[in-house]
């Protein structure tokens, strides 16, 4: 339905001097960089997925997660979480040209200055000796260059109150950031009982001070409303560029060193997905693996790079020991706050429900297909939220930093780790260090744990404020499943089998609640529904209610072949190059090392960014 269908590549070159796995929100950056800056090499992207209209999560005529596109999303199951009472984590990522930008929920925030900052941290003195530094100030100029930014017209900012600061954006690059020119009438309502719990409103929280109220932009059109993602901005939209191909419907399956790792860039061994043909392409310059969190360590396992014990048992050759591949997963999780009013004003129009009205419903769909869009579908899943710090959550803070560094004094935090990485020095020295790095993290009062995301304050029956924790100690695994290593990976989320993210999850429970007793809720009668009084001085009840309550992946899996030097577990270094292999990088979100406090969506696009500066600096004059 963009019209671009037919522009995938039918002809493969005998050669390419990139090839890039995944066409997704970091891989399609890289590749139109790279295109861009170096025209006299070639580019082509290898992508499992083809080229399908992607909705936005609440656009007519469909729905989020309606069986109508799933064609362009895997679903996971994870296996259980023993410590959550079993839980599974439901969890989707794209399969499609612009991956999950192009199914995501548009919310387009940034961590804090803090989160990258702690990326550099947890590497150490190496890393942070890097000339090529991933901290705040290293990524910032990346984060400002990989979106254009349009604010809002002079009527929304004054009637919903929007408040922006240009000087955190400045690209001009075909992939937006833009506030929507509606909200429900009761959005006011939460935001006055956050104020009066103490939470300020932060003008712009996407310059790297985000503690408070914050308004986050959408990834959308600013005029039609739609989505914007990497397909259409990094893809379809800088068309026609000769040396820029795109392969769809491809499985990349593994690289293949002929002559070991450090022999020059591997060969890709290629999956025709319609006839189950197999055949390799070779890159002259590099391969670059960008196939996201839960599919670029099964590329790097099935090609005999990862712990050498798992391969062992998967009877894959051995290429390169690296334990820290597919170990490391995070997520956002996080239980909710359930509550009801007793005196809800029936004045307050529109709100959610207005929906079920058909003529409301009609004018709306409408209003979205105009020039420009109008009405409740441009506002997608909502653009508010409030980011709070551990401090300001509680007193007690300092209790839970100190038993994070007492379970690394003690020797005891290894313990929490995958049993396989219990006697291997370097997982335990790199978790430590992670930990370590959290603790100072977790401190700060300027640097948010929790994230409560809202569109409108009365859902029927219940209204839910939900708590993400947005810094997980707890650390799970991806594995090829060994019965079929091509399909999907086994996911073990291993929630809570560091058990301090408990105090963590009841800290930011016990801290929203409290909205229930601030003046703007009670003068609508709000009641709570759970986790109820009940569990007000009672740790043991709490635990018991996440347990129960829990949602374990916000969607936002990473870290899995993290960015670190090799003897703190990690997989790439600074320069995203795998450790020990030549001609072979990963860029996307598996390299984070640790989980920043946002959607995940712009430091992709920030992270393709920097790959894409940093492997220009290399090859161009070559
Ligand atoms: C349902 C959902 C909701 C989300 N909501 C938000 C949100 O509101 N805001 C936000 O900022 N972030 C959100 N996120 C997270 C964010 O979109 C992702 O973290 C980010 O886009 C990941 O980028 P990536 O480049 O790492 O991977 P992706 O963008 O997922 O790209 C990976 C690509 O690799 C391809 N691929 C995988 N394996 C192979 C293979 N073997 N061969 C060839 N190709 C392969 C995939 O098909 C895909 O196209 C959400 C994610 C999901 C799934």
């Amino acid at each position: 339905q963009y019209g671009y269908t037919e522009r995938q590549t039918l002809q493969l070159r005998s050669s390419y001097d990139f090839v890039i796995v995944g066409a997704g929100t970091s891989g399609l950056t890289i590749a139109d960089r790279l295109s861009q800056a170096l025209p006299s090499k070639t580019v082509l992207v290898v992508e499992y997925g083809k080229i399908e209209y992607c909705p936005g999560p609440f656009d007519p005529p469909t729905n989020w997660l309606e069986p109508a596109d799933s064609a362009s999303r895997w679903v996971f199951n994870s296996l259980p979480s023993p410590e959550m009472k079993n839980k599974t984590a439901f969890v989707t990522v794209g399969q499609v040209v612009g991956g999950s930008s192009c199914i995501n929920g548009m919310f387009f925030d940034r961590g804090s200055r803090f989160d990258y900052d702690a990326w550099t941290d947890a590497g150490g003195p190496e890393f942070a000796r890097s000339d090529v530094k991933w901290n705040w100030k290293g990524l910032f100029p990346y984060f400002k260059k990989s979106v254009k930014f349009t604010k809002p017209s002079h009527s929304a900012a004054q009637k919903y109150g929007y408040t922006w600061d240009e000087s955190a954006y400045g690209g001009s690059t075909d992939i937006s950031s833009s506030y929507p020119p509606f909200q429900w009438a009761d959005q006011p309502v939460l935001r006055d009982g956050w104020k009066e719990m103490g939470i300020k409103p932060v003008k712009e929280c996407a310059g790297g001070d985000k503690e408070g109220i914050c308004w986050v932009p959408t990834s959308q059109n600013p005029v039609t409303g739609r989505r914007s993602h990497a397909g259409i901005g990094h893809y379809a939209n800088v068309l026609p560029r000769a040396n820029y191909d795109l392969l769809v419907n491809h499985q990349a399956i593994r690289v293949v060193y002929p002559k070991g790792p450090q022999s020059g860039p591997p060969v890709l061994e290629v999956l025709a997905r319609a006839d189950g043909t197999i055949f390799n392409i070779t890159a002259q310059a590099e391969v670059i693996i960008s196939a996201g969190a839960l599919h670029t360590p099964t590329i790097l396992q099935r090609s005999g790079i990862g712990p050498a014990s798992f391969l062992l048992t998967a009877n894959i050759p051995l290429v390169l020991n690296l334990p820290g591949v597919g170990s490391n997963l995070q997520d956002h999780s996080g239980p909710p706050v359930n509550f009801n009013y007793t005196d809800f004003p029936s004045s307050l129009f529109p709100v959610p429900s207005s929906m079920l009205n058909a003529t409301f419903k009609a004018d709306a769909i409408a209003g979205f297909n105009e020039t420009p869009a109008r009405g409740p579908y441009t506002l997608s899943l909502g653009n508010s939220a409030i980011y709070v710090s551990l401090p300001h959550m509680s007193p007690k803070y300092a209790t839970i930093i100190s038993k994070i560094r007492k379970a690394v004094s003690s020797g005891i935090a290894a313990s929490y780790l995958p049993s396989e990485y219990q006697s291997i020095p370097a997982m335990v020295s790199g978790y430590n260090a992670q930990l370590l790095t959290l603790a100072d993290l977790l401190s700060n009062p300027e640097a948010p744990n929790l994230e409560s995301p809202w569109a409108t304050s009365n859902i029927s029956p219940a209204t839910t404020v939900w708590s993400f924790l947005l810094h997980p100690l707890s650390r799970g695994t991806v594995r090829l499943n060994l019965t079929s290593p091509l399909a999907q990976p086994l996911l073990d989320y291993r929630m809570g089998s560091n058990p301090i993210d408990f105090d963590l999850h009841t800290t930011g429970v016990r801290f929203l609640r409290t909205l229930l007793d601030t003046p703007a809720m009670k003068k609508y009668g709000a009641t709570e529904v759970s986790p109820g009084a009940a569990v007000a001085g009672n740790e043991t009840a709490l635990v018991e209610y996440v347990k129960d309550q829990i949602i374990l992946s916000f969607q936002h899996p990473c870290c899995t072949a993290p960015m670190l030097p090799k003897d703190r577990g990690g997989v790439v270094g600074t320069d995203l190059k795998v450790h020990g292999a030549k001609g072979l990088r990963v860029a996307d979100m598996s390299v984070s090392p640790l989980l920043v406090g946002s959607h995940l969506s712009a430091t992709a696009y920030a992270v393709g960014e920097k790959a894409a500066d940093i492997i220009i600096g290399q090859w161009k004059g070559h």
